[in-house]
Parts: C-alpha cells; sequence; structure tokens
C-alpha cells in the first residue's frame, strides 16, 4: 500500500516504521518543512493517508484528502468540535475517513471497560467519578482526546454525570469546584510521557481505578497503520468499534 504521512514528528516516524515493517511504501512525507509538497497531486498518488499533525491543521489536511478522494485516517486530537460537520462532508461526498482519539488495542479494551463500570456505579452513589490524564510536556490540547472518550463513556452510562469539566493543572491554579453532574478531567504535563489515563470511583471507604498506561507509541502507530489497511477499499466514516470484534 502506498502511504501518505500528513504530520512527520513523534506519531509520524513512529508510524513510518509500523508501516516499512508491514511492507507499505511511503510515498509523501509532510511537516511544517515542506508544505509546498502537500498538493492534491501528491495526495493522490497514496493509497491511504495518515494524519497525525495538528490540532490547527488538521481540517485544512482533511479537506485536501477529500478533494484528492485519498482515503484518510485521522489521530490528531483536538478538532472534535468539528466533527459532525466533516462526517456529513464525507458521507454526502462519499469518501473514506477512520478517525480514532487513540488506536491503542489496549486503549479500546479501557474504552470498553469503562461503559461496562459507569453502568454498574449507578447502583453505588456513594462514589463519586473523576479522571486523569498525564502527558509530556509538547501536547497541545487538553485535555486529551482519549479523556474526552473516556468522559463520554462515562456520561453516556453513568445517570448522575451530565457533562465534564477540563482543569490543566500545571501549578498556577486551584482545582475547581464542578457541579455535581460534571466529571472533572484532571490534564497533567510530564516530561516524555507517552500517555496515561485514569478513571477513578472513590468513596469514603475505598477508590476503584481503571488505569492505562502507555510504555511508548507502538501500540497507537501500529492501530493507525492496520486502520489504513483495513479503511483502503471502503467508501464512509469508521472508528475503532466498526474494525475491532468487541
Ligand atoms: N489517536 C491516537 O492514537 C494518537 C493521537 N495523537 C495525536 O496526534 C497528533 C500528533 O502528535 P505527535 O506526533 O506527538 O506531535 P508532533 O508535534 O511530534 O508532530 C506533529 C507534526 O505535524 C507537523 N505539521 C505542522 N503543520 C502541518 C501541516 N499543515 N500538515 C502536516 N503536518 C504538519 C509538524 O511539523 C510535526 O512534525 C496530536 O494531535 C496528538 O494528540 C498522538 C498519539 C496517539
Ligand atoms: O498527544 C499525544 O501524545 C497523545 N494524544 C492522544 C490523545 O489526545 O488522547 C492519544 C495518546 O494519549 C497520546
Amino acid at each position: 500500500m502506498k502511504i501518505a504521512l500528513l504530520g512527520y514528528g513523534k506519531m509520524g516516524k513512529e508510524i513510518e516504521q509500523i508501516a516499512l515493517q508491514r511492507g507499505h511504501e511511503i510515498v509523501l512525507t509532510i511537516n511544517d518543512t515542506n508544505l509546498e509538497d502537500l498538493t492534491i497531486e501528491n495526495l493522490s498518488k497514496a493509497d491511504v493517508a495518515i494524519e497525525f499533525s495538528t490540532p490547527s491543521t488538521v481540517l485544512s489536511n482533511i479537506d485536501l484528502c477529500f478533494k484528492a478522494s485519498t482515503p484518510i485516517v485521522v489521530g490528531t486530537t483536538g478538532w472534535y468540535a468539528e466533527f459532525d460537520k466533516i462526517k456529513e462532508r464525507s458521507l454526502t461526498e462519499g469518501k473514506a475517513l477512520f478517525h480514532a482519539t487513540n488506536f491503542s488495542i489496549g486503549v479500546n479494551i479501557t474504552f470498553h471497560i469503562n461503559k461496562v463500570l459507569a453502568k454498574i456505579m449507578n447502583a453505588f452513589p456513594e462514589y463519586e467519578v473523576q479522571m486523569e490524564e498525564i502527558h509530556h510536556t509538547q501536547k497541545l490540547d487538553h485535555p486529551s482526546g482519549t479523556a474526552i472518550t473516556l468522559a463520554e463513556g462515562v456520561i453516556e452510562n453513568l445517570d448522575r454525570k451530565q457533562n465534564y469539566a477540563d482543569w490543566l493543572n500545571d501549578g498556577s491554579n486551584e482545582k475547581p469546584e464542578v457541579a455535581s453532574d460534571s466529571v472533572l478531567i484532571e490534564a497533567l504535563r510530564q516530561e516524555a510521557v507517552p500517555g496515561t489515563h485514569t478513571v477513578s470511583y472513590v468513596s469514603s471507604i475505598d477508590r476503584i481505578d481503571l488505569r492505562h498506561e502507555a510504555f511508548n507509541r507502538k501500540g497507537f502507530a501500529t492501530g493507525a497503520v492496520v486502520a489504513a489497511e483495513w479503511l483502503k477499499d471502503k467508501k464512509g466514516v469508521f472508528t475503532m468499534k466498526d474494525m475491532l470484534s468487541f
């Protein structure tokens, strides 16, 4: 498969290694030093594009891939406010889009358990739910896309929670008070952490933690390449649940 890598930073480079190991060819790599190569003509030479760039560049990259009719796998986070518009456009124009806030199998298993646990906790109002995400200091968005997906899983299944609140705990501010129907997501930034997410249920007598810790970026990168292989000849909008069998 011929792959275009839109975003050739930490994730783009990790994806390149996995793609080559799986027998694919990288026909285009884009970062902020060669944007002149980011053309519809170049994109149309790829069977699929894998997009891990920045929250401020992802939408124009999706637009270019749609114009080139190149299926696109999007891992970039921090753009989901625009998701409904992009989905609508993809469906009406017959394009192919695969998106996920987290491509790792371990996190997707965690997403599933999180929903089951939230449903169980309806019967136990003495537990308060809270969330924490820890990432490297270069991360541009907060809370992480994964934390938002976890919060959505709680909100869909735990009747006493209706929304989430974001707290970037960088030492300059106090823990905010949040309404009782809100899940607080605490975002911490620490040197070189690939991504750690914890959903906690805390009562006055004990605490239950559901925690996923990525040791490196291989899980994210492998998931993105497998998603690209899966997407290649499809049209429509897909995510990990469509590809995984649980
Ligand atoms: N869904 C998932 O499983 C994962 C998602 N991510 C997300 O992927 C994104 C990228 O993460 P990293 O690789 O760690 O960031 P990074 O900062 O290391 O790399 C971003 C790259 O995008 C490039 N870039 C800037 N403008 C561009 C443009 N117009 N078109 C294409 N590339 C452009 C930059 O030069 C840089 O090379 C972030 O939004 C992050 O949250 C990261 C890991 C896993
Ligand atoms: O920026 C990152 O690094 C990561 N971003 C994704 C997110 O926002 O959830 C996925 C992973 O946690 C790493």
